[in-house]
């Protein structure tokens, strides 16, 4: 993108005479953004933030399906338009944590879901302050031993990891506690929750349904932990294709026979299901580790070894590792603000209006943005300018 004059972007009024189609007059409190034929209006009287779409070539309104999560209602909001694909909203009057989020317009994701459902998609996106460490995916049969080691990672380094907790069908084990093993669930309600694309991914798995929230895997990395997924093959390739970055892991048993003893020592199911995720385990073996889906294989054969590799693969290696958590960043706005964008830059100008422009201003850089919906988008990275006197290179990051 050129020089573009900054230009302030609060304050813009529905265009073309239309009325705000939320049925009230505008208080200030609604934005419009011109993206191609489109123009979507943003804002309303309900809990969250609505949206709705002009279409300039049929002259007529349309309501979109609303991917995602929507952000709260909120004193006002100002709106700008990046990369023709998305709408960066900034809330005003919003806790650190909530006041940046993301309108996916046009973006893969919601391509994707156009065709899917085959109306209007947008998409909502929490944006987040600098990077996730990647979270780490961790597949295999079962009773190749997984959750052990899972466990022994959480169990050494409970400030650094969070464990995503998946929704089933299946029913719990005699010592699994609904919400820390899994959300167990009635199919009908996961197939909704499906539908309303509430999930990252699922699976068939063993008969029963399994899947992995986008809510699961945000309140790890909204805790400032790495997240670990616990998944079958099927959700890791679904993972795979999604914009969320991982490492994949596949954890091998050292032979059918030794799989089999362990399952069967665990006594955690039945003859018939034993017998049914044995005979899974050899498609399982086969698709993970010749698929081409997954970066590493372990072979679970002596645990303590077999956790040392994990620990390796997971940049653990032995030196100077210390169970850390890293605080998530949120952007500590004024209620009263205005934004306006120069290049990549964005410009929220925190002082009074009287007051000269860089005062007291926050500088967000959304040059580097990364991942998006159905999860957070991160890579956004914000200075504050100490003095008017400091120019842009005096800037501080805010941390
Ligand atoms: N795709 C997908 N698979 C999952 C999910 N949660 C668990 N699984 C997989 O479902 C399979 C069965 O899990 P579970 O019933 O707990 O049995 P276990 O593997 O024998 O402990 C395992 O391969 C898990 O990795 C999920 O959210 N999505
Ligand atoms: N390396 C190992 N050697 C022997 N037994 C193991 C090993 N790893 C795990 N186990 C045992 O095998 C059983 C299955 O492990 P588990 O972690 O429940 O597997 P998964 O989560 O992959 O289904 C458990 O009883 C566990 O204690």
């Amino acid at each position: 993108m050129g020089e573009a004059p900054a230009f302030m972007v609060d304050d813009l009024h529905t265009e073309n005479g239309f009325t705000n189609g939320f049925g009230l007059k505008s208080k200030g409190c609604e934005t419009t953004t011109t993206v191609g034929d489109k123009t979507f209006l943003i804002g309303g009287t309900n809990e969250a933030l609505g949206v709705k779409i002009y279409d300039k070539s049929t002259g007529k309104w349309l309501i979109p399906t609303v991917l995602g999560k929507e952000p709260k209602r909120c004193k006002g909001h100002s709106a700008v338009l990046l990369n023709e694909d998305r709408i960066l909203v900034i809330k005003k009057g919003s806790t650190p944590d909530d006041c940046i989020w993301f309108l996916e317009v046009d973006t893969q994701y919601v391509r994707d879901h156009n065709k899917k459902v085959g109306a209007e998609v947008v998409a909502w996106s929490k944006g987040v302050i600098g990077y996730a460490e990647k979270p780490i995916v961790i597949s295999g049969p079962s009773g190749v031993g997984k959750g052990t080691l899972i466990s022994k990672l959480m169990k050494e380094f409970p400030s650094m990891f969070g464990f995503s907790v998946s929704h089933t069908t299946r029913a719990p084990r005699v010592m699994e506690k609904d919400g820390v093993h899994y959300h167990y669930t009635e199919r009908s309600v996961m197939e909704k929750d499906i539908k309303d694309g509430k999930f990252l991914e699922f699976a068939s798995v063993h008969g029963n349904l399994y899947g992995t929230s986008i809510e699961a895997v945000e309140m790890v990395a909204d805790a400032g932990k790495r997240c670990i997924l616990d998944i079958d093959v099927q959700g890791a390739r679904s993972v795979r294709a999604s914009s969320l970055e991982a490492i994949f892991i596949f954890i091998c048993p050292p032979s059918m026979q030794e799989l089999e003893k362990r399952l069967r020592a665990r006594g955690t199911e039945l003859e018939e299901q034993i017998l049914k995720r044995l005979r899974n385990a050899k498609a399982e073996i086969e698709q993970g580790t010749s698929s081409g889906i997954f970066d590493h294989t372990l072979y679970n054969d002596n645990l303590e070894e077999c956790y040392e590799n994990l620990k390796k693969l997971v940049g653990l290696d032995g030196t100077n590792v210390s169970d850390q958590q890293t605080s998530p960043k949120g952007i500590d706005l004024p209620a009263e603000h205005s934004v306006s964008k120069v290049d990549n830059k964005i410009l929220i100008n925190c002082g009074a209006p009287e007051q000269e422009e860089t005062s007291n201003l926050i500088v967000m850089d959304v040059s580097s943005l990364k991942e998006g919906a159905p999860g957070r988008t991160r890579g956004l990275d914000v200075y504050t300018f100490d003095s008017f006197s400091n120019g842009l290179n005096g800037v501080s990051k805010l941390s």
